[in-house]
């Protein structure tokens, strides 16, 4: 029988079963809390701005924050919104519909629709969240397994991916020219695999006492989350949760640790959680754009002197996300096993999406 919250949750409005009622110091506690009014807001599209100053700012807001959002970018809003609508429908769809593409424990395929987090079955207290995931490339090869209801599922989506792997290919660009790495360098291999990730937050009786996703940095190269007009994400901003204000038709990108490292901590992955809300569902779309598994990641070799000595050792970006999941209930960043000096870990948790 498939556990998933937007199945059941009608049946629990009047309380939140204790399942997933955090222990006290995990829990949010207020889930409203103050916008964060600084996050930068990049116009890819504007005449106004050179490349240079597009590309500077992106690599200012990626050092400054990690966070930003884009608008002008290029996908069409259009796009977006049906993107939006037939992720929706896929969760409202009926429990049979979405039991064949259920997964339990979300680890066993890189495909299909699980709840709460990748370690359901292991889980002391669960999540307010289902997710679908699955890979987007090679697009060809791998859509055939993807969800074929909604009917129109596959064509939005993969029409979706490929936009915004276009974008992301667009700001991965910027980011060279930003940092004074060769055209390209971050192209190839380095971000050759997208994979979606589409979280559905149903409204929740106590979104004071659980969460929809735990605090976590992203372990990509870098994040683009299509957000919708339902707050819900949050950041970490000098020692408080400052929520990020929804805006429909803007991506939210956010650094990804191995950029990070390439990078040489020149950007940064920041912090960050999703909160549920009592009133309405929230539904994210995610895209993932990583490293192929057998890429090396280690800081650019441009980017280190004498003065500037590299802060991480090379490594297999497959070893690091083996790490990465490994760590996921203790509380220490991943990116600390591949330091060159290790540092006290600086952050309270990280788990996996
Ligand atoms: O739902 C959201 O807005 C956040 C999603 C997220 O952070 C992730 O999938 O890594
Ligand atoms: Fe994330």
């Amino acid at each position: 029988m498939a556990k998933l919250v937007s199945n059941w949750y009608k049946q629990a409005q009047s309380s939140l079963p204790e399942k997933y009622v955090l222990p006290p110091g995990r829990r949010p506690g207020q889930a409203v809390v103050p916008s964060c009014e600084s996050i930068p807001l990049i116009d890819l599209g504007g005449a106004l701005a050179s490349r240079a100053d597009k590309a500077m700012a992106i690599v200012k807001a990626g050092y400054e924050f990690g966070f930003f959002q884009v608008i002008n970018h290029g996908v069409p809003t259009e796009l977006m919104d049906d993107a939006m609508k037939v992720c929706s429908d896929f969760f409202n769809m009926s429990v049979d519909d979405k039991a064949k593409f259920y997964n339990e424990d979300g680890r066993t395929s890189e495909y299909g629709v699980y709840t709460s987090s990748l370690r359901y079955p292991n889980e002391d207290v669960h999540l307010w969240r289902d997710t679908l995931r699955h890979p987007c490339h090679p697009l060809e090869d791998c859509m055939q397994f993807w969800p074929d209801k909604p009917q129109n599922y596959r064509d939005v989506i993969g029409r979706y991916a490929t936009e915004v792997k276009k974008l992301s290919s667009r700001i991965l660009d910027l980011i060279c020219e930003g940092l004074g790495l060769d055209t390209g360098y971050l192209g190839g291999a380095l971000s050759e695999n997208h994979a979606l990730y589409i979280h559905n937050y149903p409204p929740c009786p106590d979104p004071t006492s659980t969460l929809g996703l735990t605090n976590h940095f992203d372990p990509t190269l870098i994040t683009l989350v299509q957000q919708g007009d339902v707050c819900g994400l949050q950041v970490m901003k000098d020692n408080s949760w400052l929520g990020v204000d929804p805006i429909p038709s803007a991506f939210v990108v956010n650094i990804g640790s191995q950029l990070q490292v390439i990078s040489n901590d020149r950007l940064r992955s920041i912090e960050h959680r999703a909160v549920t809300n009592s009133k309405r569902a929230r539904t994210s779309i995610v895209s993932f754009i990583n490293p192929s598994e057998e890429s090396i990641i280690e800081p650019a070799k441009v980017l280190v002197d004498e003065n500037n000595p590299p802060l991480y050792n090379s490594f297999f970006f497959k070893d690091f996300f083996k790490t990465y999941l490994a760590k996921a209930a203790e509380s220490q960043k991943a990116l600390d096993n591949f330091k060159l000096t290790r540092q006290p870990a600086e952050y309270s948790s990280v788990e996996y999406v």
